[in-house]
């Protein structure tokens, strides 16, 4: 009698999954400096919409600015979407009850906002590089009032890898 196949061990939990797809739709990002990406899942583990930040539709990449520094409409500050913003927007549906935002970074105020009034009960978070921030700050003040729940993704494995060749 031959031993029945067992199944594969190595495969990607569900956080695993959505993180790395927020981190590979941030590779579609302009950002210079930080490329953030962003995916939501529903309760029922499918994904309903992601994000990478970048500017509006229609607005050029090559006519706004990505400088971080100097008068503020010189900045990308006042044009950039912020990747939740975008996965929000993108979503197949306005109603996101229950579902979890996965992302890269830790969100600001404003995407907050956004994420509290879709419904989304739970963000995901890779960094928290700005914590120190007001936006931030206020963020998880929102969120706590709203119970909203965040919690930091802590990686199992160091890195996944990609081959576009499969021979
Ligand atoms: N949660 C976030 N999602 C985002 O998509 N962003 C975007 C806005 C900018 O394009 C970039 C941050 O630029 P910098 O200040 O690290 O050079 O990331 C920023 C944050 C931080 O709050
Ligand atoms: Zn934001």
């Amino acid at each position: 009698m031959t031993e029945p196949i067992k199944k594969r061990l190595n495969y990607l939990s569900w956080d695993e999954y959505f993180m790395a797809v927020a981190l590979l739709s941030a590779e579609r990002s302009k950002d210079p400096n930080t490329q953030v990406g962003a995916c939501i899942a529903n309760r029922q583990n499918k994904i309903v919409g992601v994000g990478y930040n970048g500017f509006p539709i229609g607005c050029s990449d090559d006519e706004l600015p990505w400088d971080r520094q100097g008068p503020f409409l010189t900045t990308k500050y006042p044009y950039v979407c912020h990747a939740e913003l975008n996965a929000v927007l993108n979503a197949i549906s306005t109603d996101l009850s229950g579902c979890r935002i996965y992302v890269g970074l830790f969100p600001c105020n404003e995407c907050t906002k956004v994420i509290i009034q879709s419904g989304i009960k739970e963000i995901v978070y890779l960094s928290d590089k700005y914590r120190d921030s007001d936006q931030v700050k206020a963020a998880k003040r929102m969120l706590d009032l709203a119970g909203v729940s965040y919690r930091r993704f802590i990686p199992q494995r160091p890195e996944i890898t990609l081959s576009f060749s499969l021979d």
